[in-house]
């Protein structure tokens, strides 16, 4: 579980224990939390960090989803504060999203790379089984939900311009935010189901007549729903098994590698001894 601006102070896990994890793509955003929710083991970071210290651009994606994969984390949920791009969408609502336009644009966006050419698929990024349980979870837990949405990921750290969000509007896109790119592409890479629950805090500001968003307007509407996140997480955990059925994601890097064996740099896969053990073995 991966937790946004409206989950930094973490979440209730039994038998809680933190644990400093290193990787080899530099520091995540901090020690992951593992315990048990209704049973099933789940291991909890803070995307931000602590104290919410680390900007959008600055979060070590990489990092974040490699300390998870070597944590043993077999599927992926997320939690984001979105702005709504659509009428629909109020605050306070939750948006099981879908599929992704990225607008990012100076972030570590793969795993591989010189040495070590992948192209995994990402034409459906969310794993349907997993939203579809985030989304009843949050029905449960008392939250609206809209299953299906496009997120558009900006780079930030400013909000956008007027025109830019009607933009995304007539692009098609339902949502607003920072964070989900490159972790979707991450996550598919390493091989992760993931599932991005957003929770709607504000309406950017395509609406001429209305001021433009502000932090406070986001933290007021996460503050109002934290007891519903948290009761979906919970709801979820009760839908989720500790052996699951096995998914085309599990084996996502099958037919990833273009590189030919003979030119593949070792250090390069060395580097990716969690996110791709199954295709290369553990490191000694
Ligand atoms: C607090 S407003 C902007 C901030 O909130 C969202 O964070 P997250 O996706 O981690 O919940 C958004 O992407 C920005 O990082
Ligand atoms: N309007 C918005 N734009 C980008 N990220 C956000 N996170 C919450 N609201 C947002």
């Amino acid at each position: 579980m991966i937790g946004g601006s409206g989950l930094a102070a973490g979440i209730d896990l039994e038998d809680a224990q933190e644990i400093a994890v290193s990787s080899p793509f530099g520091e995540p955003s901090g020690p992951v939390i593992t315990g048990r929710l209704n049973g099933v083991r789940f291991t909890f970071l803070a995307r931000h960090g602590a104290g919410h210290r680390i900007p959008p651009s600055q979060v070590n994606y990489r990092a974040n989803i490699d300390v998870l994969k070597r944590c043993g984390v077999t599927d992926l949920v997320s939690l984001s504060a979105v702005g709504s791009l659509r009428e629909e969408l109020v605050p306070g609502q939750f948006v099981a999203v879908d599929q992704f336009i990225d607008r990012t644009n100076s972030r570590e966006n793969s795993f591989f790379g010189p040495g070590l050419v992948a192209h995994v698929s990402l034409a459906d990024p969310v794993c349907a089984r997993l939203s579809g349980m985030l989304a009843a979870a949050a029905h449960e837990a008392g939250g609206q939900v809209h299953t299906g949405g496009c997120y558009v990921a900006i780079e930030g750290p400013q909000f956008s311009t007027r025109a830019e969000s009607r933009m995304y509007r007539a692009w098609g896109a339902d949502v607003i935010g920072m964070t989900a790119m490159p972790e979707v592409r991450l996550a598919r890479e390493a091989e992760l189901p993931y599932a991005l629950l957003a929770m709607v805090t504000d309406y950017d500001c395509w609406r001429e007549e209305e001021a433009g968003v502000e932090v406070t307007d986001v933290l007021s509407v996460l503050h109002a729903n934290a007891r519903t996140a948290r009761d979906t997480l919970s709801a979820m955990a009760l839908k989720l098994q500790n052996l699951r059925d096995p998914s085309p994601i599990d084996t996502a890097l099958e037919h990833a590698f273009i590189t030919a064996p003979e030119a593949r740099d070792p250090e390069m896969i060395s580097r990716v001894d969690a996110v791709a053990c199954r295709v290369f073995g553990e490191r000694d």
